[in-house]
Parts: C-alpha cells; structure tokens; sequence
C-alpha cells in the first residue's frame, strides 16, 4: 500500500535521509522490502567504544560549541538525525546503539563529514544498567562530560510487550538516572539537558498499540515529573520531550507483524496514518535544537507533526 512509502510531505534533505531511503512496505498484509545500508564495515573496530584520536576547531561558535551529547539509539531512523543536528550545531556525540556493526561504519562516516574527534560509537543496550553505565563513563572520559542526553531508542513490538516497556519506558528511566548522576550540579556536574523521544502516541492512544501506547505516556509524565523534580530540587538539569507523529523509519514498517494479536486493526492505523500524514526523520530532529538551548523549556512535551509543531498544555488536576 502506497502510504508506507515516502509521501509528498517528504523530501529528501540531507545526507542523512540518503543513507536512509524509505523502506516500502506492502501494509497492511505483507512484509517490507529490505532497507538500504551503508559501507561495508571496517574491520579494524576492536573494542565495543571508538572514536577519532584528533579533534577539529571547526565548531567554534556554533550553538553547542563545547557541548557534548550522548544519543541513544543513534545509529539509525530519528536518532541518526539527531546525531546529525547536534554535530551539525557543534556538538561531540556519543553514538550508543545495540548495532554495533553499522554504528561503526556510521561514525566512520560521520567522522569524514563532521570532523575527528567528534564522535564515538559505544555498543550499549538500554536494557543493561552495565553497558548504559559504561557507555556515560567512555563518553565522559573521552569527552570531559556530558551536556545533553537524547533517550531515544525505542521499539514497536506489541507482541513482545515486556520488552518494550523495558527499552521504550526503563531505557528512559534508566538513561535519565546515569545522566542525573553526571550531569547534577549540585553533586560536581555542569547541568544540562534531557531530551526524551516519546511519540503523539504519548499525548493520545494508538489503539492498535496499547503497550506501546503506554510506554509512550509513561515517558510524557516521566519527563515532566523529572523536569519538576529538578527544578525543585536545583539540579541545574532540563528535561524535556519530543512526541513525533508517524515519522518514516525501519520502526514504521512491516506493521501488521508489530501489531501482533491486534494486528486486525491494521487498517484502521493506515486510516490514520492517511489523516494525519508522515513527516522525514530530520524534519523532526531539528526540533530538539530548541528545546535543548532555550533555557527556559523545561517539562515540556513538543508535538511535532505535518501539520508543524506545538507545544502540549496538560490539564491542571490541582
Ligand atoms: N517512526 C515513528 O513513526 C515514530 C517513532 N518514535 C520514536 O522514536 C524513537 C526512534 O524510533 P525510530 O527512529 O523510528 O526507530 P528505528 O527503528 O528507525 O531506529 C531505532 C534505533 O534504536 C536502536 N535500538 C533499538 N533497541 C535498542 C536498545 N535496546 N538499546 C539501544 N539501541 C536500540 C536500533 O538499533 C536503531 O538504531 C523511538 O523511541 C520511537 O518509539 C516516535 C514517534 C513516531
Ligand atoms: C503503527 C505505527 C506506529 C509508529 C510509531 C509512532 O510512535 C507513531 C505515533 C503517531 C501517531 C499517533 C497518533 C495517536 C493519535 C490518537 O491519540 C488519536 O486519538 C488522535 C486522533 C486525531 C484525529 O483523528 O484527528
């Protein structure tokens, strides 16, 4: 069916998006065509962290000169635009991402197109307290500190539920704790800020998701009662969340396997995908910009659509 390709919101602008060529799918009955993939692997990657041994000037003044970020779930779809917009804005990233051989080839690319020392791949699964831990320590020890978190790998897997509430909704909470440690200023960190990608299926249901529906809410009231604790509590810490519409990526295809048993509402979810439209993977990303360098977002929830982007007012239960 013709709406899981790319539509005309879309437009392909930038590299980032022409490594990523929008994967057909034959919704809602059939499976997606392969994806397209990078360069072949470099096959002197030995240790599960890498980065580039010099560094480049080229970012200074540039809105996040200085800053250093760690994006999870970097390595492909809306964390690899991220990662994009953060280095394009001068930023060091730290790419985490359980994919550890196409992590390397993009950091290898990254490196040529942003500059050594820009960068480093950590193989680290949101699931695992050790390897996340491990990933903030690298990151820290290469980089002299983190500034800015993006948590943002997520899966759709109705059918495996518990595990998407463990990466969509721990992996947040697990990756907003290990930040807190390294970032609060009141215990030697330099402050910073969260981004947290949740999806409008955080602000209203997806009916043919319940589970994913629900780690999608869980992350909004997470991230706002984290931003108020923080402030309350002078961390000098920003937290905020970022909940895309249907967005092109490898998460948005082969749909009616992710559905599982409610794989029968299928095509009322292409019925809303027809209503509501898709946007490009860096047409979201480049709001992260906003909500990570104006200081006065804080528990913020920034609904980004076709239809452009607002900020969410939650109804006062006071
Ligand atoms: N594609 C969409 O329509 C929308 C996606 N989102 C959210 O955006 C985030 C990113 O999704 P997409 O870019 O679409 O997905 P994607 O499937 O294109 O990319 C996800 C990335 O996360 C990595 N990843 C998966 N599990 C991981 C784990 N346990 N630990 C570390 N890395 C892991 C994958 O290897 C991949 O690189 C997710 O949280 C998703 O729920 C939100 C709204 C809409
Ligand atoms: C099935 C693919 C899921 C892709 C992953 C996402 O996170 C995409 C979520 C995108 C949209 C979610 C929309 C939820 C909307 C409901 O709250 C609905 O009530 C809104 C109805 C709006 C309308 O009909 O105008």
């Amino acid at each position: 069916m013709g709406i899981w390709r790319r539509t005309k919101h879309e437009t392909m602008t930038n590299n980032n998006e022409q490594n990523q060529q929008t994967r057909a799918v034959d919704f809602p009955g059939g499976r997606g065509q392969s994806r397209s993939r990078q360069t072949s692997l470099d096959p002197s990657f030995e240790s599960s962290c890498r980065h580039p041994s010099t560094s480049s000037d080229r970012t200074a003044d540039m809105a996040l000169s200085g800053k250093t970020a760690v994006v999870t779930g970097a390595v492909m779809g809306i964390g690899r635009a991220m990662t994009e917009v953060l280095l394009q804005n001068g930023a060091k990233v730290a790419l985490l991402d359980v994919n550890e051989s196409e992590g390397k080839t993009l950091m290898e690319a990254l490196e040529k197109q942003y500059g050594q020392g820009r960068t480093l791949f950590c193989k680290a699964d949101v699931q695992s307290e050790e390897q996340f831990k491990a990933a903030f320590e690298k990151t820290t020890e290469t980089f002299g500190g983190i500034d800015i978190l993006c948590n943002n790998a997520g899966i759709l897997n109705e059918g495996l539920w518990e595990k998407t509430v463990a990466i969509n909704l721990m992996g947040v909470i697990r990756g907003t704790y290990l930040a807190f440690e390294h970032m609060n200023k009141l215990k030697g960190g330099r402050g910073g800020v969260i981004i947290n990608t949740a999806s409008m299926a955080g602000l209203g249901p997806l009916p043919s998701c319940p589970v994913y529906t629900a780690t999608k809410h869980g992350v909004v009231g997470f991230t706002r009662a984290m931003a108020a604790n923080s402030a309350l509590s002078g961390y000098g810490i920003r937290v905020n969340t970022l909940c895309p519409g249907f967005v092109q990526t490898e998460l948005f295809t082969e749909i009616p396997a992710r559905l599982a048993q409610h794989s029968h509402l299928a095509d009322a979810t292409v019925q809303l995908v027809e209503k509501l439209g898709t946007i490009t993977v860096s047409e979201v990303a480049q709001h992260i910009l906003e909500l990570v360098t104006d200081e006065t977002k804080n528990g913020e929830a920034l609904l980004v659509t076709p239809a452009g982007k607002q900020y969410i007012t939650f109804p006062s239960v006071a």
